[in-house]
């Protein structure tokens, strides 16, 4: 272990006794159990449900230290979208333009179709996708701008075929950053409203006199967010509930530290809560690692919110083997996963739980995140066991359809009558029977 660190990051070993006690410590993020979150939330949504904007504009103005009498203040009109399009540095329009066309790329892919078949006697069963008639898409903008995340959010939307979209994005202290604007403006949003937090999911979820109710809300977002988008479920539709931003990195070894360090710091800059852990079985590459972290953080920008991730929710963990590092990334689930060793390939078989895989060392998560094409919004804190990246298909539902011919009916009525008269539901099996041919 490096006797210069400056203790930035824990150094943990599957081989301690209390290994297993201390992993749960990193994972355990106590996010939307917060009860003193949860009342406030609960205050912000019963808020906005009676009051409608007066209620919006309110905790607008507190939360994100605005002064603003009207909900008009708190609208982009489809003209200042364009403007903030039109007036961005053409680097800046180029990059917006190659990733929105390699997302868009990569989710017409995802799109699933109806289908339907025939029986021998005719009836015919099926499956019809609807999209949503009316999406809301979260972008977070608190501590930082995401311009990324509007297109992440927006283009499966797009490619869905949902027909209005409706995006909220806090501007603390009023700064509206362009970008960002000019996104939505790409990205073919419909309404933009700069309000954030529970304030702005409440308004979705309900419907203010200005903010249209959708059918379903989507994004990422702080504590706030999470909390409320839990609470509006069921009323509305949700994708997930996503924490903080994780990363869990996988080496052989034979990556660059400066690389993996960076790596790791990608995601720790997101939020103080951030989770950012290393697994190895090579203890000289660990001490690397630790020394070019130690080395690197005070260069960056964002460096204290790194750093209190990096000791909060941060690990370089030694293990024994590949085959240890696997069974590791299957009990974390992370949201992020990179297999930074020579054959990834080999690795994908077993890999079970991960929002996303990022193969080999040049795969640096920051790809994934703004351009690579897959989608940035994905399972966090484990739900990777049971949940998926934002796609086409969280903005469609299905529809079954079943279409009888005489004869099918005839048919089905008999085995319907014996089961329905099994349950005692006497009117669906006389539903069942008038069908049934006399013969
Ligand atoms: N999974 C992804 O795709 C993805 C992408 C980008 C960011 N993220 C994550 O999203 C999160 C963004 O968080 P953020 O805070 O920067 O922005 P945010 O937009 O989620 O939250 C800002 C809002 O929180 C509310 N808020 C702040 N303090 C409050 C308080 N004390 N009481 C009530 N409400 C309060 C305010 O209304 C403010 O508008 C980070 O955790 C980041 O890691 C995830
Ligand atoms: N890593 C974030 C998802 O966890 C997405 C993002 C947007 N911008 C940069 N990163
Ligand atoms: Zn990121």
């Amino acid at each position: 272990m490096s006797d210069k660190s400056i203790a930035t990051i824990a150094r943990l070993s599957t081989a301690d006794a209390a290994f297993h006690q201390r992993l749960d410590a990193l994972l355990d993020w106590e996010g939307v159990s917060d009860k003193s979150v949860q009342a406030r939330v609960d205050d912000i949504l019963a808020d906005v449900k009676q009051r409608g904007d007066a209620a919006v504009i309110e905790a607008t103005n507190r939360f994100d230290r605005m002064d603003v009498t009207h909900m008009d203040q708190l609208r982009l009109s489809a003209q200042q979208l364009q403007a903030a399009f039109d007036g961005l540095p053409d680097h800046q329009r180029e990059a917006l333009a190659v990733a929105s066309e390699r997302i868009k790329h990569y989710h017409e892919r995802q799109k699933p179709s109806s289908w339907q078949y025939e029986e021998a006697d005719g009836t015919v069963l099926g499956q019809k996708v609807t999209p949503l008639d009316r999406a809301g898409i979260y972008v977070p903008g608190g501590k930082a701008a995401y311009p990324s995340s509007v297109l992440m959010n927006a283009i499966p939307a797009h490619v869905a075929g949902v027909r209005e979209i409706v995006m909220v994005v806090p501007t603390p202290d009023g700064v509206v950053n362009n970008l960002v604007l000019a996104a939505a403006h790409l990205a073919g949003v419909d309404h933009v409203f700069t309000i954030g937090g529970a304030q702005a999911i409440a308004a979705l979820a309900y419907g203010t006199q200005s903010v249209p109710r959708v059918d379903k809300i989507v994004g990422p977002g702080n504590i706030y967010v999470a909390t409320a988008k839990r609470a509006v479920f069921g009323q509305v539709g949700i994708d997930m509930i996503a924490g903080p931003s994780e990363i869990m990195v996988v080496s052989d070894g034979k990556t660059d530290p400066d690389w993996l360090a960076m790596d790791l710091f990608s995601q720790a800059e997101h939020d103080e809560d951030a989770q950012a852990i290393l697994v190895s079985w090579d203890a000289e590459h660990l001490d690397a690692v630790e020394s070019a972290i130690d080395r690197l953080l005070p260069t960056l920008e964002r460096e204290a919110i790194a750093h209190a991730s990096l000791s909060r929710r941060g690990a370089l963990i030694l293990c024994k083997d590949q085959a240890e590092a696997i069974e590791l990334v299957n009990r974390v689930a992370p949201e992020h996963l990179e297999l930074s060793v020579a054959t990834p390939e080999t690795w994908l078989d077993e890999i079970r739980h991960a929002g996303a895989i990022f193969m080999g060392r040049h795969t640096s998560e920051a790809l994934g995140d703004y351009c690579a094409g897959p989608n940035h919004v994905l399972p966090t804190s484990g739900t990777a066991r049971f949940s998926s990246p934002l796609g086409v298909y969280d903005f469609q539902k299905r529809s079954s359809i079943i279409h009888c011919s005489a004869e099918g009916a005839s048919e089905l009525g008999k085995v319907a009558s014996v089961l329905a008269r099994g349950e005692s539901l006497t009117a669906h099996a006389r539903s069942a029977e008038y069908r049934i041919n006399p013969e």
